[in-house]
């Protein structure tokens, strides 16, 4: 964290540097911006250094080579549960203003006005309305439980059933999930950023989902094929979308700023004091479990 930049962070990794001994280390995405991603570069400089875990503090675990670092016997934790509550109310918030337009109501009350944008014939209540979550894991069925008490109606597609889904949460695998497309209401994405998500919600799927239908993303920007969404918002196939996360973050395509059916947030799926505070307790409880115990407890699933 005391690294103005890549080279000083690689030159303190050197026999002698100011990181000499290291052997495990606690990383935030916002060291990105000044060390750029954990790549090969990074982790060959950190197996040579003697690094031996990466306590990562986030769910989202995209900016770190972790096949690499298996092969450099690096592991890898993770701070899956501590960002569940704040990612699915995001998620949450998103998809209330997608579906009310609160979005444009706002932004015309801030521009001196009053109704005059709002068309109550695009606006819905959520009861009634069927969520697809695509991923169900941690934040997926937080987001359903808060989904389920309006109640919405509740459909998921993963791989393989998730083994804690409630009862009213009716499982499309990828044989159904055409299916589970056409009955959506909203699809919100939760599945986690690697070389087999890249593009997934594409030209196709979008088309699969109703006309009229709302896209939540609270996962990552490049799960999405952005040119197929904004052509669905363009030609109406989407009724709306909520965005906390973009492919090129912090740029936001400015063809997205022009929808008054879109709302956008910089990326602040995690931005609470409490999730914050377990994020950094749970990122550091692994460290110090790898440093007492040879372990931490959040391992990533491409170690397991
Ligand atoms: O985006 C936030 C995270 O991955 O924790």
């Amino acid at each position: 964290m005391d690294s103005p930049d890549r080279a000083d962070f690689l030159a303190g990794l050197k026999p002698g540097g100011k990181y000499e001994g290291v052997v495990g280390l606690y990383r935030h995405n916002v060291s990105t911006d000044r060390i750029g991603l954990f790549d090969k570069e990074i982790i060959d400089a950190l197996a040579a250094a003697g690094v031996k875990w990466i306590a990562h503090n986030g769910a989202g675990y995209d900016q770190i080579d972790v096949l690499y670092c298996k092969e450099k016997d690096i592991w890898v934790s993770n701070t899956p549960g501590a960002v569940d509550d704040a990612t699915a109310t995001t998620g949450f918030y998103l998809m209330i203003s997608a579906l009310r337009c609160f979005s444009r109501a706002e932004r015309t009350l801030r521009a001196g006005g009053w109704k005059s944008t709002h068309k109550p014939g695009e606006a819905h209540d959520l009861t009634g309305r069927t969520l697809a979550v695509l991923g169900l894991g941690g934040i997926g069925l937080r987001l359903a439980e808060l989904a389920h008490a309006f109640p919405m109606r509740i459909v998921y597609h993963n791989r393989r059933p998730n083994p804690d889904a409630p009862a009213w949460c009716e499982y499309f695998g990828a044989d159904r999930l055409d299916e589970m497309l056409a009955q959506a209401d909203v699809l919100s994405v939760h599945v986690p950023l690697k070389d087999s998500t890249v593009g997934m919600v594409d030209e196709t799927m979008i088309r699969k989902l109703k006309r009229g239908a709302v896209i939540v993303n609270t996962a990552r920007g490049k799960v999405i094929d952005e040119p197929a969404m904004i052509r669905a918002l363009e030609d109406g196939h989407l009724g709306a979308v909520g965005l906390d996360v973009f492919p090129d973050e912090p740029q936001v395509n400015p063809r997205l700023l022009d929808f008054p059916n879109a709302t956008l947030l910089p990326h602040m799926g995690t931005e609470t004091c409490d999730s914050q505070k377990k994020m950094e307790i749970r990122a550091l409880s692994n460290l110090r479990d790898f440093l007492t115990k040879g372990k931490g407890f959040d391992i990533i699933p491409e170690f397991k």
